[in-house]
């Protein structure tokens, strides 16, 4: 199946990236979220991006009015009858990602694609939700989604021949590369990645080191871009967590149990950037450590 256009349903930081990629390649774009006051946010701070991207010469400055004009903002889900491929980047929570399939199911056209961002869900799982499990796929894009590199393609147990080789063709025309992963709890990526940040949670809640001293030691000792800490307040702790627990209940295995620290934070609301406050405090200039 050819795809042209596109929804990208959830403008959150990973909803924007993505739509913000698929423009820049060319893509008809409608970006969804529940009100026009996070979907104006949406619409800012991809042009941010783009001009990030202008600036170092990723892209012509020319570029960028246009690219926007390919996003189409929309409150809900009713207009999307056109698409022949959704991609929902909601909060990483099965049953709103579920609702939102069932409503889907009644707006799309006939062999339409819908494809999860989904950091740890399983996709055989979702695709359930669907009625068309054929036509449903994980593509588990990196954040930030204009700088990294890698999208992971996740079959589910049913997910066809063309809907895979559409997925794979998209992945090329954005300029990225394709991991694939099978349907296992968090895929590759998050299976490695998020038991480190975890570990990292601990060592801090055991006191081995405070917020500094452990991203220091992680970005001079092991070259890391970013502290992993620094890292879980980018990603966001509600999301870090939600990918723990999908590790901790899918492979019934201790070494997976989300630290306790982590929890209370997701708890008092302390989600990393995106609330101003999580291993950091980011109110000020600088992110302050809170810990
Ligand atoms: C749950 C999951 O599924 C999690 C996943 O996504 S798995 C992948 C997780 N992501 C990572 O591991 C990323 C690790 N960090 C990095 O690779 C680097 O720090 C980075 C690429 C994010 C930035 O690289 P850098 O050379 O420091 O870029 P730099 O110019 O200094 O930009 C730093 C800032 O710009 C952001 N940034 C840079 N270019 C960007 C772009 N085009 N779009 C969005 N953000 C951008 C950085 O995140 C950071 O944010 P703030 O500006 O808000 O502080
Ligand atoms: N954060 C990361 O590093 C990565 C995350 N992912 C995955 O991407 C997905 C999104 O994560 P992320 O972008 O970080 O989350 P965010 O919290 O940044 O964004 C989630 C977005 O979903 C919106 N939303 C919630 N309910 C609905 C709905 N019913 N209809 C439309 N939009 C809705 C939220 O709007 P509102 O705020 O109004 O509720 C918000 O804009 C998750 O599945 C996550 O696991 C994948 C890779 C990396």
């Amino acid at each position: 199946m050819s795809i042209e256009r596109i929804a990208v349903v959830g403008a959150g930081q990973m909803g924007s990236g993505i739509a913000h990629v698929l423009a820049i390649a060319g893509y008809d774009v409608v970006l969804e979220d529940l009100n026009t006051e996070i979907l104006d946010k949406s619409i800012a701070l991809i042009r941010k991006n783009m001009a990030r991207q202008a600036a170092r010469g990723l892209i012509q400055d020319a570029d960028i009015e246009a690219a926007i004009a390919r996003i189409k903002p929309v409150v809900g889900l009713d207009g999307l009858g056109d698409r022949d491929l959704v991609i929902e980047s909601v909060f990483e929570d099965e049953a709103l990602k579920r609702a939102i399939y069932q409503e889907l199911g009644t707006v799309l056209k006939p062999g339409a694609i819908i494809a999860t961002n989904t950091s740890s869900i399983s996709v055989t799982r979702l695709a359930a939700a669907t009625g068309h499990a054929e036509h449903f796929i994980g593509l588990h894009f990196m954040n930030p989604v204009p700088v990294m590199q890698l999208v992971e393609v996740i079959r589910g147990i049913a997910t066809d021949d063309p809907t895979y080789q559409a997925a794979l063709d998209l992945v090329k025309r954005i300029g990225k590369t394709a991991a694939y992963a099978e349907d296992f709890p968090a895929f590759i990526v998050n299976r490695i990645l998020l038991p480190m940040i975890n570990e990292a949670v601990y060592t801090l809640y055991e006191g081995v080191g405070n917020v500094e001293a452990i991203d220091t030691a992680m970005r001079l000792g092991a070259n890391h871009p970013m502290g992993p800490l620094q890292l879980a307040d980018f990603i966001g702790l509600d999301t870090c967590l939600a990918v723990m627990q999908v590790l901790y209940e899918g492979l019934a295995d201790s070494k997976y149990r989300p630290c306790p620290l982590l929890v209370k934070y997701v708890e008092a609301g302390w989600l990393g950037r995106k609330t101003g406050r999580g291993f950091y405090d980011y109110r000020s200039d600088h992110p302050v450590p809170t810990r």
